[in-house]
């Protein structure tokens, strides 16, 4: 079985490659990295680490790497023998390899079924890539890919940070994972080796975006605001764990309110998450868990959905309201969306920031309660 994926970065190397190897595929990457390229080209395998006591690393073998931006010939020979196509770039990148995927897509020869699963951190990001490659393809284009191919929503978890190594292919990875697909749209008989196929994908990616992502935003942006230097950090100081553990309290009333989750296994769900933001061996900085404030601070994210959902049944998320403002003091050097905000509370003030990057009118009532705390 032969798999493409975008994105040989953290999660791309650290997990999808990984466990796409493991299920049977040879994995080509795609990335504009070309140093990534060169060295996946060049080696065929890396190692990823595993951050627990226990020290273990093992290898992903048989990789290759093409480079979108000098060899695109290349990578459309690859999307046309492709049985899997995954993405881990980043939503704003999405519409930046949608065009590719298109024409690969459109010039496969046969009818063989192609499943194409965007592994990035939002609600449906596969049916975002689907739109964007629906607008390069014409109506008869169209007819014909919905037959053979599958466009299924994911949602995917393990904390892969950025670490610092004089090797550019070795990845460190947290012991848990957990790629869970929507299995009906999948098309054909697809072999996902340890990804877990659901009949209905919202509660699980609702579950995870609105508690690991959540609860890891509020520690990077109090983080940040304290002046630590990791996750580990802030999750050391007991007010930022208080802080964090408030947070999900909140998005636990929201989820169980929304999907009925059973409270005890919600609970052991959100334990679980806090010891993993606390793991030892993981060294994750609050700058890689806070970057793209403005992309978080979006009304279907992290932080404004569950806390617009209190607001708009007249209650307050008291902390969630804190990680609003705690994100607009954000700021990283290189991340270009921290930039981006910084100008605009500087130049407009916090709420229009508020405002125009949530995109929630003035009149909104979790737009009240913010400006009642700034
Ligand atoms: N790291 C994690 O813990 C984690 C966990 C779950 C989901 N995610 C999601 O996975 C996605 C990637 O995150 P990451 O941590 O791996 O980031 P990353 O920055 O390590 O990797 C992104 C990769 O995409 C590449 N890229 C950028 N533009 C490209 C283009 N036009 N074509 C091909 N490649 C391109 C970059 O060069 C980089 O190698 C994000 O959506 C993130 O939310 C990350
Ligand atoms: O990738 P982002 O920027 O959407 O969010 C940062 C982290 O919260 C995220 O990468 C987590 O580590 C990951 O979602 C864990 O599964």
């Amino acid at each position: 079985m032969e798999a493409v994926h975008f994105g040989a970065g953290n999660i791309g190397r650290g997990f999808i490659g990984a466990l796409l190897h493991e299920a049977g595929y040879s994995v080509t990457f795609v990335d504009v990295n070309d140093e990534l390229i060169q060295a996946l080209k060049k080696r065929e395998k890396y190692t990823v680490h595993i951050a627990s006591d226990k020290q273990t690393s093992f290898e992903v073998t048989g990789v290759d790497g093409l480079n979108s931006q000098t060899e695109e010939t290349e990578v459309l020979e690859a999307l046309q023998k492709a049985d899997a196509i995954t993405t881990a770039v980043g939503t704003a990148t999405l519409p930046m390899i949608a065009p590719i995927i298109a024409k690969g897509l459109t010039s496969r020869v046969d009818n063989n079924h192609v499943n194409v699963i965007a592994c990035e951190n939002a609600i449906r990001a596969t049916s975002m890539l689907r739109e964007e490659i629906f607008t390069h393809l014409t109506e008869g284009e169209k007819r014909i890919i919905t037959h053979n191919v599958g466009f299924a929503d994911a949602a995917v978890d393990r904390i892969v940070p950025s670490v610092a190594s004089d090797d550019v292919l070795e990845v460190t990875v947290e012991p848990f994972f957990e790629w869970i697909v929507e299995k009906p749209s999948l098309a054909g008989d697809i072999q996902l080796g340890e990804a877990t196929l659901v009949d209905d994908l919202a509660p699980y990616l609702e579950r995870k975006l609105f508690t690991v992502n959540s609860g890891h935003a509020a520690a990077a942006y109090r983080g940040y605001r304290a002046g630590k230097e990791r996750i580990l950090d802030a999750m050391a100081d007991t007010e930022i764990e208080t802080h964090v553990r408030k947070i999900l309290e909140e998005t636990s009333i929201f989820l169980i309110e929304n999907y009925g989750f059973n409270v005890e296994a919600h609970e052991a769900y959100v334990e679980k998450i806090m010891e993993r933001f606390k793991n030892p061996y993981l060294q994750d900085t609050v700058v890689r868990v806070g970057r793209g404030p403005i992309r978080k601070l979006g009304e279907k994210d992290r932080i404004v959905r569950p806390a617009k959902a209190f607001a708009e049944k007249g209650k307050e998320a008291k902390y969630l309201i804190m990680t609003i403002i705690d994100a607009l003091h954000f700021y990283a050097d290189g991340d270009a969306e921290s930039e981006k905000l910084k100008k605009m509370v500087q130049t407009e003030g916090e709420l229009s920031a508020f405002l125009h990057f949530s995109g929630l009118s003035a009149e909104h009532p979790l737009a009240q309660q913010v400006k009642a705390k700034l």
